[in-house]
């Protein structure tokens, strides 16, 4: 494995689902090591054998992510069934257990434990404010949400959200990481339900029900009003840029 790679630091991938093995493969795409840990210790392997195929599918497909090949990539990921090991030395712990607020804040509880005061712990959560989540958390400072948009690998969006307490140091070194693994952070000013992509998504996804509901149109037309319409030209421009663009008074 090429040395400079030693150097790029250790992530811990606290939860190896569907979102913790998409966060492996993008850390690990960027040269960072990545330690996977689960609560289920065959988990840790299943992980580990999806990731281990999927990359070199990508490779194959002409869709893997960085320089390195799949098989260095791979060579960058470990897992372990002991918690305190997965963090041990990691700069960045990016939880991504179940969305279940007990399960979270067990899990922060153990990491309470063994994180440093310089590490960042971050949550993939969908839907909880970082600050209910951090709030009992000794080391509440250093927590910050960078809930990722699902298939993580292909898009890149990450919301970057802190509580009240959330160092700056800690939302700048945040967005400075997404940002070097590829991913598109955008960073909220303050916590709020939904952060921004589910406020949008939902917003959008409410009119939908209520076109088809009404009858105005078939379920097929309004994901035709997305796809081939409002959906190409958001995939470059954005609904404010867009709108500003148009012409005046359209
Ligand atoms: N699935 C999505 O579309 C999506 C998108 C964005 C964010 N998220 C968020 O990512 C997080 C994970 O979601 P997912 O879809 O990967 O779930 P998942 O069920 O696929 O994975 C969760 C993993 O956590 C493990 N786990 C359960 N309890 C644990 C514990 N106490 N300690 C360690 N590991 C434990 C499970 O064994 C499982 O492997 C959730 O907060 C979810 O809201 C999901
Ligand atoms: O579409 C997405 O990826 C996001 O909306 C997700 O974060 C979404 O919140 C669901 O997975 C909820 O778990």
């Amino acid at each position: 494995m090429a040395s400079h790679l030693s150097n790029k630091g250790k992530v811990a991938i606290v939860g190896c689902g569907l979102i913790g093995q998409a966060w492996a493969m993008i850390f690990a795409s960027a040269g960072y090591k990545v330690s996977l840990y689960d609560v289920l210790s065959e988990q840790i392997e299943n992980a580990k054998n999806t990731i281990q195929h999927t990359l070199q599918d990508y490779h194959q497909k002409g869709c893997l992510k960085g320089s390195l090949s799949p098989e260095e990539q791979f060579g960058l990921i470990s897992g372990t069934p002991v918690l305190r090991e997965c963090l041990e030395d990691a700069i960045f712990i990016q939880e991504s257990v179940p969305e279940i607020l007990q399960i979270k804040h067990q899990v922060y509880r153990a990491i309470d434990i063994f994180m440093s005061s310089n590490t960042i712990l971050s949550s993939s959560t969908s839907s909880f404010l970082p600050s209910v989540l951090s709030e009992h958390s000794t080391h509440r400072s250093q927590f910050i949400v960078a809930h990722p948009v699902n298939p993580p690998y292909f898009i890149p969006l990450v919301e970057i959200v802190p509580a009240a307490w959330t160092s700056e140091r800690v939302i700048t070194r945040t967005r400075e990481i997404m940002t070097e693994i590829g991913m598109k952070p955008v960073t909220l000013t303050t916590e709020i339900r939904g952060f921004a992509l589910n406020r949008i998504q939902f917003a959008v996804l409410n009119e939908c029900y209520h076109l088809v509901h009404d009858g105005v149109l078939s379920a097929k037309d309004i994901d035709r009003v997305m796809s081939e319409g409002l959906g190409l030209r958001y995939a470059f421009l954005g609904p404010l840029e867009t709108i500003h663009l148009n012409s005046a008074g359209k």
